[in-house]
């Protein structure tokens, strides 16, 4: 009898830099391919730091901390996964030779929103809702007074909705102003944007591996304060707005280039689709393809950050929803009722260290009909209990 030699195990590295719940799940699927997985974050015990094969805690921040590991490691790809990193330290990898997803200028343009949506307007003239950029107080009251109330007010550089506040009038443009410094980045400079009433808002996740451009379903979402709380797939949607969001996530992810899966969200008003700012990653909203794909957006981002093909099956409707903390935790127990264990349902754990309210802490899946699933996703997260 003859045994195979077992599969020679893919020699290829990966470092992510962030290591939360959406780098977990790439770490998982890099593992699935035979990758050695080295994770890095701002904190120990992150949630992708308990899957890698290595993980370090490092000042993000810093450009020659960051430099100094990525020297260390000598990884094939640099994955960045949150946007607080330092920029320069990706640019000098890339000048190295070091490849970073999808590229480092691409990077560079998502995480400021002056970059992008210049680049967006400006460069590759896509609409988007007028806007203005503000430096001072008097600035942002001059500017709102322009664009009309209400407005929305975000930190050029931030995520998950940190420092984003909306104005309704004239008297809210103070607190706007203290608001904007809690930004996760830098708050010296700040996007004043029109309030833009869309009728629904989408992520188009977009994946390209250097020879093809593959879209899932639409994603519909809703947010509170900036941040994910429900998203479900497929959004029904026109097929002109399908088709045309098709058009402008081709165009941004071609104009960013490189290979990988983008995240590019837009509202939508009518037929009328209006790009508002694209991940160079995957996206918290994508979390549903966990359970309505047979290749999730964290096996696509993998894919195609390798070249390989990017077929992957629709398996059918299905929604998510963000377990958000109650209480404030150096050690939080996340306490799973019987009822979450059905057949169409599954819920992901993040294993954070660390809780404070309103930190997103677990998901759950649910696989149905979307108005169904999301019903019951709602439910499930209410069956969670954090101390
Ligand atoms: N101009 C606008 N008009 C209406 N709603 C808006 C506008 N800008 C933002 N929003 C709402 O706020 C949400 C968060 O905004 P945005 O995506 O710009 O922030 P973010 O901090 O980058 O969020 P994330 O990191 O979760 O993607 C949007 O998904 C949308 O629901
Ligand atoms: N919208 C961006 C997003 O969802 N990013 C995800 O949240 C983590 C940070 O979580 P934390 O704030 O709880 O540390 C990031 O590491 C990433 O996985
Ligand atoms: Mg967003």
């Amino acid at each position: 009898m003859r045994f195979s030699a077992p599969l020679k195990s893919n020699s290829k590295k990966i470092m992510l830099l962030g290591s939360g719940e959406l780098g977990k799940e790439v770490a998982i699927e890099a593992q699935r391919l035979g990758l050695e997985v080295i994770a890095v974050d701002r904190y120990q015990n992150a949630p992708a730091h308990h899957v890698a094969h290595r993980s370090y805690v490092v000042n993000m921040q810093d450009k020659y901390a960051v430099l100094e590991i990525i020297h260390r490691e000598k990884p094939d790809y640099i994955l960045p996964e949150i946007e607080a990193i330092s920029i320069d330290a990706l640019f000098a990898a890339e000048d190295k030779g070091y490849n970073v997803i999808p590229n480092a200028s691409a990077v560079s343009k998502t995480m400021n929103r002056k970059n992008i949506r210049t680049f967006a307007a400006e460069v590759l003239g896509l609409k988007t809702g007028p806007y203005e950029f503000v430096t001072t107080k008097e600035g942002l009251k001059d500017a709102a007074e322009r664009l009309g109330f209400p407005c929305v007010i975000k930190p050029v550089m931030s995520s998950s909705g940190h420092g984003q506040s909306v104005a309704k009038s004239a008297e809210d443009i103070d607190a706007s102003w203290e608001i904007a410094k809690e930004a996760r980045g830098d708050a010296s400079e700040l996007i004043v944007e029109a309030f833009i009433d869309f009728d629904y808002e989408i992520t188009m996740l977009t994946a390209r591996n250097g020879s093809e451009t593959v879209f899932c379903e639409p994603i519909g979402h809703e947010q509170k304060g900036g941040d994910y709380v429900f998203s479900w797939q497929p959004m029904q949607m026109s097929p002109l707005a399908k088709e045309r969001s098709q058009e402008i996530a081709k165009k941004i992810t071609d104009g960013l280039g490189g290979r990988g899966l983008f995240g590019v969200e837009l509202f939508i008003k009518g037929d009328e689709v209006y790009f508002s700012e694209v991940s160079p990653r995957p996206h918290d909203t994508g979390m549903v393809t966990l359970i309505t794909q047979s290749q999730s957006e964290f096996a696509l981002h993998l894919r195609a950050v390798l070249g390989l093909p990017l077929g992957f099956t629709f398996y059918g409707e299905g929604a998510s929803a963000a377990f958000k903390s109650e209480v404030h935790s150096y050690a939080p127990v996340i306490s799973v009722d019987e009822s979450l264990f059905s057949d169409n349902s599954f819920v992901r754990i993040f294993s954070k260290p660390e809780a404070h309210k309103g930190r997103r802490l677990a998901v759950a899946l649910v696989f149905d009909q979307a108005d169904k699933a999301l019903e019951r996703a709602r439910e499930l997260i209410q069956n969670i209990k954090d101390s």
